[in-house]
């Protein structure tokens, strides 16, 4: 890669872990494909709207287990109200794999809920936690696309002390442990720094969780 400075694998809090270029071209390729066909109806790419009255400018669709705010479901009760996706058994595994190599250790529990966001340009995402889970295993967030800037934080508020890093594609953020419920957001996204090579417009980031809930 034509870079100035190697980007380095980085502790940014106790249990938050950086790993850049963590996926291979190939790899980003692949997933990017996948997307495409989980995005498509039934349950597919929606527009998140808030019980404030407003809407996420991220859209989304989720696998496993269909999140809307705030819980989980079976069927996309804020959308066509058809059955979310399987969890894909490649999904459970690459969420395994990554909470070992960031944090050295996998939950007992498999990954069984991706939620996948898309950033068109101007899309971002507030200071929020991860808590709609019952399990407290490590969130693994994979980034496509577009490079943004994510803003990790501290458990207690949404404001400083944070740290701003840039999430570039095919990077790597694991957090867990002490980080777990740490407050974190998407402040803004660079539009059309993906990789040419992708065929991705804007950012796609996928998060795999573990849901602690009943088959
Ligand atoms: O897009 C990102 O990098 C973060 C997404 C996120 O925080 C979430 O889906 O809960
Ligand atoms: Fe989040």
């Amino acid at each position: 890669m034509n870079e100035l400075f190697a980007r380095d694998r980085r502790e940014i809090a106790p249990g938050a872990v950086h790993l850049p270029d963590w996926l291979g071209a190939e790899a980003q390729r692949h997933l990017v494909e996948s997307c495409r066909t989980w995005a498509a109806p039934p349950a597919g790419l929606r527009e998140v709207l808030l019980p404030g009255g407003g809407a996420m400018t991220a859209r989304q669709f989720c696998l496993g287990w269909h999140w809307y705010p705030y819980g989980y479901a079976r069927t996309a009760v804020d959308g066509d109200g058809q059955p979310v996706k399987p969890m894909p058994g490649e999904l459970a595994e690459l969420g395994r794999r990554a909470a070992e190599e960031a944090l050295g250790e996998a939950p007992a529990e498999p990954y069984d809920i991706a939620l996948i966001n898309h950033y068109g340009p101007g899309a971002h995402m507030g200071m929020h936690q991860d808590r709609d889970e019952r399990s407290p295993a490590p969130v693994v967030s994979l980034s496509l696309g577009d490079t943004c800037v994510f803003r990790f934080g501290n458990t207690e508020t949404r404001a400083r002390p944070y740290t701003d890093i840039e999430l570039r594609s095919g990077d790597l953020f694991v957090f867990g442990g002490p980080a777990r419920y740490a407050y974190h957001g998407v402040p803004r996204t660079d539009p059309g720094s993906a990789p040419p090579s992708l065929g991705l417009s804007g950012r796609l980031n996928i998060t795999l969780r573990v849901s602690g809930y009943d088959a």
